[in-house]
């Protein structure tokens, strides 16, 4: 597949937010830079309008200046070791790529390799929704993780003692690099699949359902996650703000879900649901 290539500058304060509208838009892979983020689209997802309303609504505010290109063919490795740190989520979870060095003694070590795909645990979303697993237990459970990106939820679920785990993306190069961090984790048994929740349409019940999407995904499919989660089962969600969370609050009781715990990050917010 073809990217397109987007080098935005932009004022700090305004980078997640431009993250956030472009991923609504079709925008899959962002790089945070000195000056501002790059931003990568499939050149066949690519809608000029959808994304110049965006560009447009913030380029005054955010002073922004932006250049267009294809991509060249990228060595990701090589692109990633230079914007890529390893993270840690409290002293229990370090996540790191393979070329940086393990890290001894730490509880649960991930590897991601994220190539093009969403999830190292360096956005605000996916940090709070790492750290609310650690507060659910995962131990022989059966859990799903919708919109899977580089397949780090799923890995956690993994890595806290889940027996069987199901995970798929929209994004076939998301399904790619998942299979391959599903490989470096030794999740042997576990395999990407893609589409959305209703096109998979996965078969009985979860213990725990995670998705970290955005707001009109999640509201469009709220439906679906509350017939998936068993009773007493949990439900997390994130990719979403701080405002949204009285929307996305309403939609889950609609269908047997009760908020349980809150987080919030940078504006982000991740919420846990029991069903009833
Ligand atoms: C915000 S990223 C989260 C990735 C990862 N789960 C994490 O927590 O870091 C959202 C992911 O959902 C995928 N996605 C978007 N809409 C979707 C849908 N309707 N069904 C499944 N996946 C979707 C995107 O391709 C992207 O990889």
């Amino acid at each position: 597949m073809q990217y397109l290539e987007f080098k935005i500058s932009c004022l700090e304060e305004y980078r997640e937010i431009l993250i956030s509208e472009l991923a609504e838009v079709g925008f899959d892979s962002f790089l945070e830079t000195d000056e501002g983020i790059d931003a990568y689209i499939a050149e066949d997802l690519f809608d000029r309008e959808a994304y110049q309303a965006v560009i447009d609504q913030y380029v005054e505010a955010a002073s922004i200046l932006v250049k267009e290109g294809m991509m060249a063919k990228v060595n990701w490795n090589e692109e990633w070791e230079k914007h890529y740190d390893p993270i840690s989520i409290g002293d229990e979870v370090y996540v790191r790529a393979s070329f940086h060095a393990p890290k001894i003694g730490v509880k649960h070590e991930i590897v991601i390799n994220p190539k093009m795909s969403f999830g190292t645990g360096h956005h605000a979303t996916t940090y709070l929704m790492l750290s609310h697993q650690l507060n659910v237990d995962h131990q022989g459970k059966r859990v799903i993780d919708i919109g899977s990106g580089t397949g780090i939820l799923a890995i956690m679920a993994f890595k806290l003692g889940a027996e069987q785990i199901e995970a798929f993306d929209i994004d076939d190069w998301c399904v790619d690099n998942g299979n391959e961090n599903f490989e470096l984790n030794d999740m042997h048994s576990v395999k990407m699949g893609l589409g959305t929740i209703r096109e998979v349409n996965p078969q009985g019940q979860f213990d725990i359902v995670l998705a970290n999407i955005n707001k009109n995904v999640l509201l469009d499919e709220m439906e679906v996650y509350g017939t998936l989660v068993k009773s007493k089962g949990k439900l997390l969600l994130s990719g979403f703000y701080e405002h949204d969370i009285v929307d996305i609050e309403n939609a889950a009781a609609k269908y047997g879900l009760d908020l349980q715990a809150k987080k919030t990050k940078d504006t982000w917010a991740s919420l846990i649901f029991e069903k009833r």
